[in-house]
């Protein structure tokens, strides 16, 4: 887009709003649709800039597997300090009063929010321990073989991470008012990192995308929303001011996507909106079958033109795939005007770079299956189930709308999907694309976790529960090359850890890594690690199976120590923590949030509120100590201790 039309953009749907505001009668659905025509153009200039992210991420996800070293690192956490319920020693911090909030600049190269560069940097780096060490170390204390598995239970339940919602009706974050990811207190304090990190005071900065210069955005907003033609006007306006920086700032890509959005919906008349349900749903149904019918890879890739012409002619399609030409061209029209397919003339079909995403075997193509299962096919037997088992969430893991769908409701959603090896590596394989949309680093404060682990070379720093192929244990150690690979541990069922292990063995970046098999339900076998990481495991599961699953994580961690003891002077071994890393819904959601809650009802799981979190925490004997939310997404990393007063583990090894 030439960049000397954004700010005509903007003032083109303003104009076109104060017309419809203004008239009266039949020229008000006129100018309607010259603004709704105003918003198309916004988006489709948006999405030809998008296309071009887009267009890398596809040669990235497809020919190179998830490369987490071209993943766009946006900075973008803000810190929740919550109640903090313990611990009770000296240093810790009184209990608190809720809700206290950070935003860091943006920043040129990516570090981890609220470390201090300065102190990591000092640590007495040991080499034995190999937290200085090349990546591939593999000679730390409780280091294992990388191609061991070294216990084994069975089975358990999970779920998967919803396709992008980037080109429907949905709205990313949870930004019910665009522009309101900076907090309105001026300056904020933030307990950084109880009890081992000072309290601090941190100006709070503008986001990058506000950052220009411009009345402040937050009060401009209120003071825009007394009526819902000054909600119009704002919302063109951030788009507007978003326009610059949209291709590379992900805040303002989310900000405007959100607005442009809402602004659709606003101006769109009840009927068209529930039409327009259907023409998504039409969009879905064509993926679905050119899926099967192997239509994305049956299109040339940009670069293989027959002739000088790109893509190929519907004849020559229907007939690689064994279609009649008619049936085709109908499914494809589908597709193209849903952008998903380009048509040129006179009569051939190109990719995109979202048919490109979905060819056999890419991760997005899994997601989508997946995705098509728990939400489409669920749908058609949901008033079933729900006339079966009541009208309630199912509790599970097992009696579950999915498992309920198979024929077979006594199995769990994992059970499942291990009957179907093809099915299971799908599965994995779409959750190799999360990181970008649900963000793994960037967002907790690592500084605690390196600075112990380089204090108690005896402990495991970090266990991955539920880690699949290891594919965030990699991201996080990409991101912190100190974090030694045999101080880390992978844990998931045995049938997935075999598979993770043997691949394990080829890959530089999981060389040292300890698998080690169990049954989340059942046991944690890993004692008095420094992190139990917990990414996208408790939303696949029921409030009572959830706190199960903590409860077992509590057996095995250390417990916030007491006061030092004068007499001996010994420095206590560090708490262990529990990091749960998931979308952190708010009440009402926004759309994409509340569809990702409702996709997992299929499973019997559920996204939650920190309340939420709260009590299953506490049922646990778990206290929430932190929360680090993302700013360009509905994602929180929250914290947990054990309670004052619990019980915890049996202490320090593996
Ligand atoms: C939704 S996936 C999340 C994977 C990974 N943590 C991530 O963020 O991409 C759930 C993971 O939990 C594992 N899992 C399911 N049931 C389990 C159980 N009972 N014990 C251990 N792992 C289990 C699955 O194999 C899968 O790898």
């Amino acid at each position: 887009m030439d960049p000397a039309m954004a700010p005509y953009l903007g003032s083109d749907i303003m104009d076109s709003m104060d017309r419809i505001t203004a008239s009266t009668g039949g020229s008000g659905s006129i100018e309607a649709i010259k603004a709704l025509r105003a918003v198309q153009t916004i988006l489709n200039n948006y999405f030809a800039k998008s296309t071009v992210i887009a267009r890398e991420e596809t040669d990235r996800d497809f020919d190179a597997g998830v490369d987490g070293k071209s993943i766009r690192e946006v900075n973008r956490t803000e810190m929740v300090v919550v109640e903090c319920q313990q611990p009770t020693h000296d240093n810790a911090e009184p209990p608190g009063i809720a809700v206290m909030t950070t935003n860091e600049p943006p920043l040129t190269e990516h570090k981890e929010p609220n470390t201090n560069r300065a102190e990591l940097d000092s640590i007495n780096i040991d080499n034995e321990t190999g937290l200085n060490g090349p990546s591939q170390a593999v000679d730390c204390p409780n280091g294992g073989n990388a191609n061991s598995i070294e216990s084994t239970t069975t089975h358990a339940t999970g779920s998967e991470e919803p396709f992008s919602p980037s080109t429907s009706l949905t709205s990313e974050a949870p930004i019910p008012e665009p522009g309101q990811a900076t907090i309105s207190s001026p300056k904020v304090e933030a307990r950084i990192d109880s009890p081992e990190v000072q309290p601090a005071v941190i100006d709070k900065p503008e986001p990058a995308s506000e950052n220009r210069g411009e009345p402040n955005t937050t009060t401009k907003m209120k003071a825009s929303n007394d009526t819902p033609d000054d909600r119009l006007r704002f919302l063109a306006a951030e788009i507007s001011r978003n326009v610059d920086s949209v291709a590379t700032d992900e805040l303002a890509r989310v900000k405007m996507t959100t607005a442009a959005l809402e602004l659709v919906g606003a101006v769109r008349t009840p009927a068209d909106t529930i039409m327009s349900w259907f023409a998504n749903a039409s969009a879905v149904s064509a993926v679905r079958v050119f899926l099967h019918w192997g239509v994305f890879d049956a299109i040339p890739a940009a670069g293989s033109e027959t002739k000088g012409q790109p893509g190929v002619s519907y004849a020559e399609l229907a007939d690689r795939v064994g279609a009649e030409e008619s049936v085709l061209l109908r499914t494809a029209w589908m597709l193209m005007s849903s952008g998903v397919l380009r048509h040129t003339a006179p009569n051939r079909v190109c990719h995109t770079p979202t048919s490109l995403l979905l060819r056999a075997g890419g991760p997005m193509s899994e997601m989508f299956k997946l995705m098509y299962t728990n939400v489409v096919e669920v749908s058609t037997i949901l008033p079933a189930y729900y006339d079966t088992y009541g009208r309630r969430e199912p509790l599970g893991p097992a009696h579950i709308p999915t498992s309920f769908l198979a024929g077979s409701p006594e199995l769990e959603y994992f059970e499942l999907l291990h009957q179907d090896e093809e099915r299971m590596r799908g599965f994995m394989r779409a959750m190799s694309i999360t990181h970008r949309r649900v963000p793994t680093t960037g967002m907790y404060d690592m500084g605690w976790v390196l600075r112990r682990a380089a204090e108690e070379p005896e402990r495991v720093a970090w266990v991955d529960v539920g880690g699949g192929d290891g594919h965030t244990v990699k991201v996080f150690r990409r991101a912190h090359p100190e974090l030694c690979a045999a101080r880390c541990v992978v844990q998931d069922l045995p049938e997935v850890l075999e598979a993770a292990a043997a691949a394990a063995a080829d890959d530089d970046e999981l060389r040292g890594v300890r698998w080690v098999a169990m049954d989340f339900h059942h046991e944690t076998p890993v004692h008095g690690a420094l992190v139990y990481y917990l990414r996208h495991i408790l939303r696949d599961y029921s409030d009572p199976v959830a706190t199960k699953i903590l409860l077992n994580i509590r057996q095995s961690m250390i417990a916030p120590p007491p006061a030092p003891d004068p007499a001996t002077d010994a420095p206590a071994a560090a708490a262990s923590r529990i990091l749960i890393s998931e979308q952190l819904t708010t009440t009402p959601p926004p759309l994409y949030a509340a569809f990702k809650d409702y996709s997992m009802l299929s499973i019997g799981g559920k996204e939650r509120t920190l309340e939420q979190f709260a009590a299953v925490a506490a049922a646990a004997g778990l206290a929430v100590t932190a929360v680090y939310r993302d700013l360009g997404t509905p994602h929180a990393v929250i914290e947990l201790q054990v309670a004052d007063g619990a019980d915890a583990g049996a202490g320090v090894g593996g």
